[in-house]
């Protein structure tokens, strides 16, 4: 089976990330990037766009890719919930962002990101997203997703 192909799109402005408090879905209470599964017809990147649009009503401006992560619970293998995430930082924001059904924005410093209410493997790449690096790794999820069974990345690669 193939893993669902799914989108983060980190808005990061004077040193802000715009982070959304999920509240539904996969991850539902963690706070997130604005993100979510690709629809059939659209490119990742408008995938990527889109959600953010309708996570919290803005448009991303200045959006660029920065790396694609594989996230798996369990032993690894692909299963029903494996996502294969394609991640993109956006420089800015048209708009002012707002609660929809789906998220609550919030905006954190990326001097303090509070990765404890993050997933497990966020505090591993995003640092890199922040410091305007790429990356592309395997993430390996205990099966109620605390905790990081394992995880590989490599830094500073090509991404399309
Ligand atoms: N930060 C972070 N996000 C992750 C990880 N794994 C993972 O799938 N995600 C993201 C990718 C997607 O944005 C989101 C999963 O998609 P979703 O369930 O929100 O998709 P969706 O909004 O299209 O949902 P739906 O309404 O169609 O059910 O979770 C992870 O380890 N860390």
């Amino acid at each position: 089976m193939e893993p669902t192909e799914a989108t983060l799109c980190h808005p990061v402005v004077d040193g802000e990330l715009l982070l959304i408090r999920k509240r539904r879905g996969l991850g539902a209470g963690k706070l997130v990037g604005p993100g979510g599964k690709v629809e059939a017809g659209e490119t990742v990147r408008e995938a990527a766009r889109r959600e953010v649009r309708e996570e919290v009503r803005v448009e991303p401006v200045g959006v660029e890719k920065r790396g694609e992560f594989d996230f798996h619970f369990r032993d690894g293998t692909v299963d029903d919930d494996s996502m294969h995430v394609h991640v993109f930082a956006a420089g800015g924001i048209e708009g002012e962002p707002e609660t929809t059904e789906e998220a609550v924005p919030e905006w954190h410093s990326t001097d303090a990101v509070p990765y404890d209410e993050m997933w497990i493997d966020d505090r591993v790449w995003l640092p890199h997203l922040v410091a305007g690096e790429t990356f592309r790794g395997t993430f390996v999820l205990s099966d109620d997703g605390e905790s990081l069974v394992r995880y590989e990345m490599d830094i500073g690669v090509t991404v399309e």
